[in-house]
């Protein structure tokens, strides 16, 4: 199979006050800023500052993988147990495969750096088609914690999917990839 060698990557920051305005998304820039330091293989990313809800988060989803093919997605925000957080019911209605290790993994670090409200965030992943979607907090401190917790498995789950290709600095996260 070939890959694409310039991978497209979304981040979607899912926040009614950021999309109205009423605070600066620092979710969006702190997920772009980790990924231009970690990914060292030609990427274009592109942010979008979108409300809560299940039916607004689903279709940016949709729109995203299908109509722009885009191979990664990281999504910040909405993930929380509060009536507006939707963003794992949009995720559910959309992906054909859950992923519930990157959620498992995204918790535990939180857990672990002393966040006990961690426990709260339904954070995971899934894929559609060619596109891998991977669930983050919406606290711009989670970020870093979260992508350097799951992110080694991002390269090869990629290629499995048929989807763009990743390279990253091993000083910063050694990609994991079978030999063979
Ligand atoms: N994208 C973001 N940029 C900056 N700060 C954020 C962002 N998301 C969350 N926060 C901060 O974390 C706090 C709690 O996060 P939470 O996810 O509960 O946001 P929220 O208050 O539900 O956002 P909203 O109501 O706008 O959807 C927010 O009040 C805000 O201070
Ligand atoms: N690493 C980390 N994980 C975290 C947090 C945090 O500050 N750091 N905040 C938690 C809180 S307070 C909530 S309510 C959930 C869900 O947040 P969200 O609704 O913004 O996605 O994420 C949790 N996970």
């Amino acid at each position: 199979m070939t890959q694409r060698q310039t991978a497209r990557i979304a981040i979607v920051t899912v926040s009614d006050r950021a999309s109205r305005g009423e605070y600066e998304d620092r979710g969006g820039p702190a997920a772009e800023a980790w990924l231009r330091e970690v990914v060292t293989s030609p990427v274009e990313i592109a942010r979008h500052i979108i409300p809560d809800g299940r039916e607004g988060v689903a279709a940016t989803l949709r729109r995203l993988a299908e109509g722009e093919g885009t191979d990664l997605i990281l999504v910040t925000g909405g993930t929380g147990p509060a009536p507006r957080d939707e963003t794992p019911e949009a995720l559910a209605g959309v992906i054909e495969k859950e992923l519930p290790g990157f959620g498992e993994e995204m918790r535990r670090a939180s857990l672990a750096e002393g966040v006990p409200t961690a426990i709260l965030s339904r954070q995971t992943a899934g894929i559609r088609g060619a596109c891998l979607m991977i669930l983050l907090p919406g606290k711009p401190a989670a970020i870093a914690t979260c992508l350097d917790a799951v992110f080694a498995a991002v390269p090869y789950c990629l290629d499995l999917i048929g989807a763009g290709r990743i390279e990253t600095n091993p000083a910063r996260i050694t990609a994991f990839r079978p030999k063979g």
